[in-house]
């Protein structure tokens, strides 16, 4: 089963809270979101390889390490994930970065694709996948379906707010992805909306109705 790891870091909460707030405007939420991202890459980049290497200081010769190479693919789920990928870019800026369009039909909640873009080599990437919000699950269920159809064997999922419905479904349609998140919250409401949560994240960032 895939694991869930929660990023506590003060500053990740602090400024989730600031996202959460309905009085912030489509700005300020559009930063906090970028430098939430940010924090989250850091946490979510621990586990890169590294090889050794020797360096000469000034001094001597260091053993020292340096990131081994492993291609890596930034991956948000359209529109709301677009949010998060400049923010991550800050600290792995060689990543490549592909597209998966999905919008959620109101009235059934599935997932719809429109579009699909991802870097030609596939099978030897690890995948980040982004987007703010795991609701139901459907669209992060699609995305990793998408990126396995194509070849993706090493994917993290990474989101701002999850509830507790999307984390099951994750885990029992994908027990190979772990799930990064900012917070899990309560439950949805009867519109397939996360509780407490933000919102439409979508509509947040980018000044929609
Ligand atoms: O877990 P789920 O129930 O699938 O819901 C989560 C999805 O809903 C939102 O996208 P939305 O459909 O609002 O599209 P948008 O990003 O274009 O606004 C959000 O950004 C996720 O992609
Ligand atoms: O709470 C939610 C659920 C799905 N999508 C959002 O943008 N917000
Ligand atoms: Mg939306």
């Amino acid at each position: 089963m895939g694991k869930v790891y929660v990023f506590d870091h003060p500053l990740i909460q602090h400024k989730l809270t600031y996202i959460r707030d309905k009085k912030t405007g489509t700005k300020e939420f559009r930063e906090l979101v970028d430098e939430v991202a940010t924090l989250m890459a850091f946490e979510i980049t621990r586990d890169m390889p590294l090889d050794d290497v020797d360096v000469e200081t000034p001094v001597t010769t260091a053993k020292a390490k340096v990131l081994s190479g492993k291609k890596l693919g930034i991956v948000p789920i359209l529109r709301a994930g677009i949010g998060m990928v400049d923010g991550i870019l800050t600290l792995i800026p060689a990543a490549k970065v592909g597209h998966i369009g999905l919008y959620r039909d109101p009235e059934t909640l599935q997932p719809i694709e429109y579009y699909v873009k991802l870097p030609a080599d596939v099978e030897e990437r690890d995948f980040i996948l982004v987007d703010p919000m795991l609701a139901t699950g459907g669209s992060a269920l699609v995305a990793i379906n998408a990126l396995k159809k194509r070849g993706a064997k090493n994917i993290k999922f990474m989101c701002l707010i999850a509830a507790p419905e999307g984390v099951e479904v994750l885990q029992e349609a994908h027990p190979d992805v772990d799930i990064y998140i900012a917070a899990l919250d309560e439950k949805l409401d009867d519109h397939g909306y996360i509780v407490p949560g933000l919102g439409d994240a979508g509509d947040r960032l980018f000044g929609t109705k």
